[in-house]
């Protein structure tokens, strides 16, 4: 088929997106002393925070860039005292999961089972699906290993969920690799649970860029325009009845190495 614009084909592609603000909100879970704090602040400052406060719940946004497209990071540092009991806090309000246990303590990867339960049990048969990432840290710990990483790879293929082993006090790369895998999978997610209808194009010039960020829902759209720096601010969730200190704290009384 010919037009005035040359030749013209039908395809199936996704539908440009609306502009909006591109965010994924990340719930950071796992039993007391896995190092979810201590992983949301490498993250968010590249340094490792020896001491906390550990009834903090905060939670913190950051403009980020991921594969060349900007997106609003939150990341709830939650802390849960009793496991996920009280939990629709984060259940409703995140994009993807990271459920955190330490390689040298046993329990905390047991733990993180009723994590995996609560979380694929509220996001069953929702669409676009939620990134869930099972994360064995303190990976500097290994002589005092208790959790093999064979362990953690048959739980994440049981629960079907990505699986990374980092240390919050080693490289800040892997920590970064791993919160922009979250990001990157919702956008997956996002990209796949779009309507596909057809459109014409024609075969001269692409009209449509099928790069990942161009392909966005409304939990998940992109930035109006690119951020320049990385900007990180803190709420307070509020919902932690157990909180002390105010959020604004966050690094005054930490020891920063
Ligand atoms: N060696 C080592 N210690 C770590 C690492 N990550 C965290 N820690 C230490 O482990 C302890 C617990 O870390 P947090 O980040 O506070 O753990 P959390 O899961 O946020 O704990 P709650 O706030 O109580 O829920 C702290 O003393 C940290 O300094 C790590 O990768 N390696």
């Amino acid at each position: 088929m010919t037009s005035k614009f040359g030749k013209v084909r039908t395809c199936n592609v996704v539908p440009p997106p609306d502009r909006g603000q591109a965010e994924c909100n990340i719930a950071v879970l796992g039993i007391t002393g896995s190092g979810k704090s201590a992983l949301t602040v490498k993250f968010l400052t590249k340094r490792f925070i020896s001491e906390y406060d550990p009834n903090l719940e905060d939670t913190y946004t950051s403009e980020e860039i991921v594969d060349q497209h900007p997106v609003l990071v939150k990341i709830m540092d939650t802390a849960d005292q009793d496991g996920p009991v009280n939990c629709e806090r984060y259940l409703t309000w995140a994009t993807a999961f990271l459920v955190v246990y330490s390689i040298d303590n046993r329990q905390s990867f047991e733990g993180c089972q009723q994590y995996l339960d609560a979380v694929t049990l509220h996001t069953k048969g929702l669409q676009p699906k939620t990134a869930i990432i099972l994360v064995g840290n303190k990976l500097d710990m290994e002589r005092y290993r208790q959790v093999s990483k064979s362990d953690g790879v048959d739980l994440a293929s049981r629960y079907r969920c990505l699986f990374f082993e980092v240390s919050a006090c080693l490289d800040f790369t892997s920590v970064q690799h791993m919160f922009y895998e979250a990001v990157r999978e919702t956008r997956r997610e996002a990209e796949r649970t779009l309507p596909v209808r057809p459109l014409f194009i024609t075969e001269d010039k692409p009209v449509v860029s099928l790069s990942s960020a161009s392909l966005l829902t409304p939990c998940f759209k992109e930035l109006p325009s690119p951020a320049t720096a990385k900007l990180v601010t803190v709420k307070s969730s509020r919902a932690q009845s157990k909180r002390r200190a105010p959020t604004l704290t966050l690094l005054k009384g930490f020891k920063i190495f």
